[in-house]
């Protein structure tokens, strides 16, 4: 696993950032990051990360081969109208855009999955990130109803309607994987075996507003998603890196978003799912000095009471189980309390 003790700390920090980034000209030392111990970056690198169409014939084993090797690859033909896509963008910059007072009329609250404000993962670092958030765990009206007394209507409507969209397609993806492992329905006890895969479901908005200095400060550390899998719409702006760690020399790779993909990404609740035959992907987010960046990852997570562990299918004689069984909320704590360190606490001896 890549080392990020550079600036690891070991304490919960609670941020008080409630600062406009929109409008500081400098990079104070609070967002100064040292990264100094991670792999340096390529951006001579001619690898991409795989591009798969879902209509592709030969689906199943492309898709297990991206997650056995990169845990993260682009998929066209996904189907999600464009329409819907362009209206998310629009009501998160619309979010994104107001007065932070506004904003923080839907700060999130200790204890809460909800609400707006830094990355969850923060709180393990001194440090802050140049960027804010808004995550939706469940319908957003609550929230954006204390933002827009009198119109939160059309934001709530694009938002519910994005996330039925994306609940659909990240069950279709997880069982295309899954089938790569030759693993089926019936093989997951804790879904019905329907079309749908039942699961937990957030929506998230990530804004990284320009930058007077983006060799200082960083947009979203280095990190592996937690839920199962993540279909991330990372706008049309660069500044997504993923971390190619299957070849001898780790190293950055920027993606090169084909225009209207999505990308995949494999958390580490798919990696302790699979027994660890499937890659959850470190990745991270630069920032930009002349432009603002939107994105939108979707996390999509086992249904809230249920453990997951390594699928019996998976283990054998030779590969025990690698992981202890955990729950969606308790790996979300783990993560926010220790970081990457959170997977090794699973570890079986
Ligand atoms: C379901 C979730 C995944 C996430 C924590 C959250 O409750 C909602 C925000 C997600 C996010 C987005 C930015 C990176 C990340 C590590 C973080 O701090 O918040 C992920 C979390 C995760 O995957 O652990
Ligand atoms: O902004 C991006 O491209 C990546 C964001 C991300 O990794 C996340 O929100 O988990
Ligand atoms: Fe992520």
């Amino acid at each position: 696993m890549v080392s990020v003790s550079g600036f690891r700390t070991h304490t919960t920090h609670v941020h008080d950032n409630n600062q406009d980034l929109s409008s500081v000209q400098e990079v104070s030392d609070s967002f100064t990051w040292l990264l100094d111990d991670l792999p340096p970056g390529d951006s001579s690198s001619v690898e991409t990360i795989p591009v798969i169409d879902l209509t592709d014939p030969d689906i199943v084993n492309r898709i297990g081969h991206a997650c056995q090797t990169w845990g993260v690859f682009q998929i066209t033909g996904h189907g999600v109208p464009v329409g819907l896509i362009d209206r998310l963008e629009l009501q998160g910059r619309r979010f994104f855009s107001l007065p932070i007072d506004q904003k923080l009329k839907a700060a999130r609250r200790p204890g809460d999955l909800s609400g707006y404000g830094q990355a969850p993962i923060l709180s393990y670092f001194e440090k802050v990130m140049w960027s804010e958030g808004f995550t939706m765990a469940e319908s957003p009206a609550n929230l954006a109803c204390q933002v827009w007394p009198d119109d939160y209507t059309e934001f709530c409507d694009v938002m519910e309607e994005y996330k039925k969209e994306m609940k659909a397609l990240a069950s279709k993806i997880m069982w295309l994987m899954l089938s790569s492992l030759v693993i089926c329905k019936e093989d997951l006890e804790w879904s019905e075996p329907t079309e749908e895969l039942d699961g937990s479901a957030v929506l998230h908005l990530n804004w990284y507003p320009r930058c007077p200095d983006p060799s200082r400060a960083i947009g979203m550390v280095p990190h592996t998603d937690s839920t199962f899998i993540t279909i991330l719409y990372p706008s049309s702006t660069a500044g997504l890196q993923v971390l190619q760690a299957h070849t001898a020399q780790a190293h950055w790779v920027s993606v090169d978003r084909v225009p209207g993909s999505l990308i995949i990404n494999v958390g580490d609740l798919l990696h302790i799912l699979t027994n660890g035959r499937f890659r959850s992907s470190l990745h991270q987010a630069l920032v930009n000095q002349d432009k603002p960046r939107f994105s939108a990852p979707f996390f999509f997570g086992p249904p809230k009471d249920t453990l997951i562990g390594p699928l019996i299918k998976l283990t054998d004689a030779d590969k025990g189980p690698l992981y202890r069984a955990v729950k969606m909320d308790e790996y979300l704590g783990l993560k926010k309390k220790h970081y990457q360190n959170a997977l090794n606490l699973l570890k079986l001896a």
